[in-house]
């Protein structure tokens, strides 16, 4: 049977690989070429799909990879890895991952609104009569196949679609980095390739589930920047620009650095820690802003410590001039002493941190979050955290037995109920404790240390506070007593002298009355 089929397709198979072999050798390129077209034209007429092709490498200037191709190859490797049969594997974070998507000459389905699509990972064949400085593989390309009626729909709708969701696997598979404006050594920027920060991988393993917090609260943050990150359209019809500010208030240790840390993990955000002190000037700072990137979180952190700008801005202006001419003369003082003035302090103004805020230049780069810190809001102008500046304000405060809870769990794997949470509990409620100091408490010192004594070595320092607390209460009622007292001594001193004073007047007056 199989040699019958060979007797008969034998032949045409040799026939057509000889055709082919012809053709391909001594016909000449050009007619080629024309052939080509007329049978592509002729085919496209019956074939009821359409191509669309990506090349791996822009056609103009340095032959990079094309944009488009990689996040299409991003978007492909979702699919790739449960439907193509051969894979291909790149490095990805650094090194640290890899994304599997299609080999060469692999297809696969996709699906859209209910209309299939097709992908074809593929590569050109090299022209063998041009010389070229580039390996054959330059030429790979991916072809989208779809139906011709449904054309509309692909270029117009799936096409972005594509390249959204291509953009949202590379930022999530990104590797997130910690930037600085931190001047070097000798007093000036390190410029890394041109740009104003140094940046680190930014691996903090704060998360909104680690974080203490009361939990309805911590769900309307979470929600809040949810919403943010996906309101892009929503911002442009409403004519804002896309970006939201934080100001996170409360006392030290409470949780305002790990919040900014778990926000930046949720979004998969980059950090650009602002030292406003390091900064000259509002020019400067202008373009330490124009140097950030979208999906990021600017910081600035104890914005009350940064610099002057907690008074009026009047008087602000005042001050800065007063400070700039007692500077002016320090400087040349120091001068004179052939001293040299190496650190000079920054002159960015409060109407530059607004502007950098939400002038003009804060809308360039998209999405972004500016976050302020703070232990003491009321010292800050409210110029600089009204709503529409400062969108969300939030209070991070002592720890709560809600937050207690978070904390024992991440720390200790223990829930309620447990015997030990009434005491600790009341005690919270007696006791001004922050989540740092709660955390201290509950994590083992050594391998000896279990749930248990950890938790009792918390309720002892609870009970030591509180005792402290009602100590140093006491010694400030003592305090204030003795003030009062003092101030009681002076006013009835003050009245004794103001008695012989008036007597004086009085004599005075006589005297001149007399006169
Ligand atoms: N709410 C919290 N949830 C979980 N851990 C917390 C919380 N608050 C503080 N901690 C723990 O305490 C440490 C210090 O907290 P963090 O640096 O976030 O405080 P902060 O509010 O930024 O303080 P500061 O005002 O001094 O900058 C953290 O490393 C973390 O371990
Ligand atoms: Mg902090």
């Amino acid at each position: 049977m199989m040699q019958d089929v060979w007797t008969q397709l034998g032949p045409t198979i040799a026939a057509i690989m000889f055709i082919w072999t012809m053709y391909q050798n001594y016909f000449p390129h050009e007619l080629r070429g024309h052939i080509r077209k007329y049978t592509d034209k002729l085919v496209s007429y019956f074939y009821p799909y359409m191509h669309i092709i990506f090349y791996e490498l822009e056609t103009e200037g340095w032959f990079e990879r094309s944009k488009a191709y990689v996040t299409i190859e991003r978007y492909l490797s979702k699919n790739s890895s449960t439907q193509a049969k051969r894979l291909k594997a790149n490095a990805a974070k650094n090194g640290q991952s890899l994304v599997l998507t299609m080999d060469d000459h692999e297809e696969i389905t996709d699906e859209y609104k209910g209309k299939k699509v097709w992908w074809i990972s593929s590569q050109k064949p090299a022209n063998r009569q041009t010389i070229s400085l580039y390996r054959e593989d330059e030429k790979r390309y991916f072809k989208l196949k779809f139906h011709k009626k449904n054309r509309d729909l692909i270029t117009n709708s799936y096409l972005k679609y594509v390249l959204d969701e291509g953009k949202a696997i590379s930022v999530k598979e990104r590797q997130r980095k910690l930037y600085t404006n931190n001047k070097g050594d000798g007093g000036g920027y390190r410029y890394r390739g041109g740009r104003m920060w140094s940046g680190v991988v930014f691996e903090h393993p704060s998360t909104f589930d680690t974080l203490a917090m009361d939990p309805k609260k911590k769900q309307e943050i979470i929600d809040d920047l949810e919403t943010f990150s996906k309101s892009k359209d929503y911002y442009a019809k409403i004519g804002k620009a896309w970006k939201r500010g934080f100001l996170l208030y409360g006392p030290p240790g409470t949780g305002k650095s790990s919040m900014i840390a778990a926000m930046a993990n949720l979004l998969k955000y980059d950090i650009y820690d602002l030292e406003l002190t390091s900064v000259k000037d509002n020019t400067e700072l202008r373009k330490l802003l124009i140097d950030t990137t979208g999906k990021s979180i600017i910081v600035i952190e104890d914005i009350d410590c940064s610099l002057d700008l907690t008074g009026q801005r009047e008087k602000n202006k005042k001050k800065k001039e007063d400070k700039d001419k007692n500077e002016e003369d320090a400087v040349k003082e120091k001068m004179k002493k052939g001293g040299e003035e190496k650190e000079k302090q920054s002159e960015v103004t409060l109407s530059g941190l607004l502007n950098f805020i939400d002038g003009l230049w804060s809308a360039i780069g998209g999405e972004r979050l500016i976050i302020f810190t703070t232990n003491y809001v009321e010292k800050l102008d409210p110029a600089l955290i009204r709503r529409g500046r400062m969108d969300k304000h939030i209070v991070l405060s002592y720890c709560c037995f809600e937050s207690f809870k978070v904390l024992a769990h991440n720390y200790l794997d223990v829930v309620e109920p447990h015997v030990h949470f009434p005491e600790i509990r009341r005690l919270l409620e007696e006791n001004n404790t922050t989540p740092a100091d709660i955390a201290e408490n509950l994590m083992p010192k050594s391998s000896k240390e279990n749930a248990d004594t950890c938790l009792e070595r918390l309720i002892k320092a609870l009970e030591i506070a509180k005792e402290e607390a009602k100590l140093k209460a006491e010694e400030e009622e003592r305090a204030k007593a003795a003030e009062k007292d003092r101030e009681e001594k002076k006013k009835v001193k003050n009245a004794d002298g103001v008695n012989e004073k008036d007597n004086g007047v009085k004599e005075n007056g006589d005297v001149i009355s007399k006169g």
